[in-house]
């Protein structure tokens, strides 16, 4: 079918020239000498929805049903993103055709349009909203904002109001996911977290694929992951979208917009396996996050307030960091770009990393043993203290940090950021973490280093954990119930449940040291890992980044202040077809 069309339409009594060329969809104001005026151009990727009559959809949805008349709902952008990242806004506007037979038409092509221009739309989709995160508003902004235009786009969600921590992650591990084309989390970083572990962990599964081998190669996952955010951080969807704004997410779920984005999977000797995209964070990180547990209450503050106390705490620590450098010719962390929509390393990277997209990864392998990747690069090793050892797949920049934890970094390019913060004096690390809020370059500190890896590996030096954890078995049988029950709400997901009549498990084994430190003012030698939000339970870690493993439905950070600076409206969706098109 031939997707084109042009005719005369009219809004009101203004007459309009209209033409879908397939890739656009533009309508031009005509004056009664028959001259242009204003044009608005929409990628067809962009439109939203096709109604017959006139439609709105607010206050709630109301049709009046005329024969000439459609209504086009389409993608509007609004200066009002900040810096970095444009807010997206629906805009609609109502037709009125010449005959019933041209109103047929055009909304017969324009769905059309849709159909071949993005087929990524989702038609079905499993929701899972998080009545606690954040401001413990999840639920409100999913029926509120982005149900409404998930029924406009003919979208039918299946949604579940979870119970508990770990139901999502579960669900998608165990129950029948048929029909499905992508899975929503309303939420923070955490309900992310869990939709990837088990998104990941079910395709393994499915492809009969030990996740817990490091030298495996994943198995990318087919069901795209929207993120409405409503956490506390929302740090992937600040990274991926440019903007927190659960109207400017919904939309890019709607209009299927796919974002791939690499995952590091981090194991320990005792074959467990996390995955993480932000923050893989030791020492300061790891140590903000065992505080900020105990602080739930806070809400979002918690991290600000918990900052502060370790901040004040002065602490660093021993370890051993072993890298696998990315090539140095492909990017650089200190090259100064910006991975935003379009990016030209990312799509570089695609083909590199599935060249023929026959490689499923080898049978499992005893642990820690050398990656398939050694060939291509040697290991590097250091040892020393450090105020904090921090990996990041992507920039990793959020409301606290517009730039990020390494403003290069890539989504999708297959590597991660290594970043080694050395002890030093405290007024020196202040100026680290202050260079996060700003623009000012955080890695050019004598006592920092960025590394563009593939692989990491960390321990602590020998003797020191086992000393550690002597120092805790003896320690721990002392600790009266109020450091009890600060060691007990250490677990990000366990922390709904009262732990004080546990065993010690390794992961309470893990955080022990950090908590004792803050609760008896006893310095601890071992810190924590901080994945993407979460305690590990283990300290001596290996990982591995896996290119593009998943899938958002985002199209990663729009630069808002280009487009804002174009003169022309015109320009500006110019900027974001090419963008799209890229
Ligand atoms: N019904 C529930 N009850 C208790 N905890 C839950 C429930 N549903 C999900 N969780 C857990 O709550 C944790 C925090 O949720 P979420 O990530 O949505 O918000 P947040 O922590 O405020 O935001 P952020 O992760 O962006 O800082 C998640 O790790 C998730 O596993
Ligand atoms: C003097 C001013 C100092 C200001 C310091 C600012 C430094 C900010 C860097 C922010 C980096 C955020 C990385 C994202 C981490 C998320 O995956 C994770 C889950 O939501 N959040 C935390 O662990 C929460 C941990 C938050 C740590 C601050
Ligand atoms: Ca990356």
């Amino acid at each position: 079918m031939d997707l084109g069309l042009e005719s005369s339409l009219w809004v009101g009594n203004k007459r309009y020239r209209a033409v879908l060329t397939g890739w656009h969809f533009k309508w031009t104001e005509v004056d009664k000498k028959n001259r242009d005026k204003k044009t608005v151009l929409v990628p067809v990727a962009e439109v939203a929805g096709v109604e017959e009559g006139r439609v709105e959809i607010l206050p709630q949805k109301s049709v009046e049903d005329t024969d000439k008349d459609f209504t086009v709902f389409y993608v509007k952008r609004s200066s009002g993103g900040g810096s970095y990242g444009l807010l997206w806004r629906l805009g609609r506007i109502q037709f009125s055709c010449a005959s019933r037979v041209l109103r047929d038409q055009w909304t017969k092509h324009l769905r059309a349009a849709l159909k071949t221009h993005s087929p990524l739309r989702p038609h079905r989709l499993l929701v899972f909203i998080n009545p606690f995160g954040g401001k413990k508003k999840g639920r409100q902004i999913y029926h509120s904002l982005v149900a409404p235009l998930f029924e406009l786009a003919g979208i039918s969600s299946h949604v579940i109001v979870t119970e508990r921590a770990n139901q999502a992650r579960d669900h998608l591990l165990k129950k029948d996911l048929t029909g499905f084309d992508g899975v929503v989390c309303v939420g923070g970083d955490g309900m992310f977290s869990e939709l990837l572990h088990g998104l990941i962990g079910r395709t393994q599964q499915e492809a009969g694929l030990c996740e817990n081998d490091p030298a495996v190669a994943l198995q990318p996952c087919p069901l795209h992951i929207g993120i409405i955010p409503a956490g506390s951080t929302d740090c992937v969807c600040f990274a991926t979208v440019g903007v927190v704004d659960p109207v400017t997410s919904a939309l890019h779920i709607i209009i299927g917009d796919s974002q791939p984005l690499d995952v590091c999977s981090v194991h320990d000797v005792s074959a467990q396996v996390r995955y993480s995209v932000s923050l893989l964070g030791y020492g300061f990180y790891g140590d903000v996050l065992a505080e900020s547990e105990k602080h739930r209450w806070m809400g979002p503050l918690r991290y600000d307030y918990s900052g502060a106390v370790v901040y004040l705490s002065n602490r660093s620590y021993s370890g051993i960091v072993q890298y696998l450098p990315a090539d140095p010719l492909l990017s650089s962390p200190r090259d100064k770009t910006r991975c935003l929509a379009g990016c030209s390393v990312c799509s570089r990277s695609t083909e590199r990393l599935f060249p023929h997209s026959s490689d499923s990864g080898s049978l499992y392998s005893s642990h820690f043993s050398q990656f398939s990747t050694d060939s291509e690069g040697e290991w590097v090793s250091v040892e020393g203290r450090f105020r904090c050892v921090s990996l990041t797949c992507m920039s990793s920049s959020c409301a606290r940090s517009p730039l990020g934890l390494s403003p290069s970094a890539h989504l999708a390019d297959g590597t991660g950021d290594l970043i080694l913060v050395w002890d030093t004096h405290p007024l020196g690390f202040l100026k680290f973490l202050y260079r996060h809020t700003s623009t000012q370059d955080q890695f050019d500190l004598p006592f920092v280093e960025v590394h563009r890896v593939k692989a990491v590996r960390f321990s602590v030096p020998s003797g020191r954990e086992e000393q550690e954890y002597e120092e805790i078995g003896g320690f721990s049988s002392e600790i009266d119930e109020g450091q009890r029950e600060c060691v007990d709400t250490v677990s990000r997901n366990g922390s709904q449940q009262h732990l004080a009549q546990r065993a010690m498990t390794s992961e309470r084994k893990a955080a022990t040291p950090f908590l004792c430190g803050l609760c008896c003012k006893k310095s601890p030698s071992v810190s924590v890992w901080n994945c993407d939000g979460e305690i590990l339970p283990f300290t001596k870690i290996v990982c591995k980044i896996h290119g593009q493993l998943v899938r958002l439905y985002a199209r990663g950070i729009e630069d808002g202040a280009a487009i804002r600076n174009s003169e022309e409206r015109d320009e500006c969706q110019r900027i974001c077809i090419l963008n799209s098109l890229k």
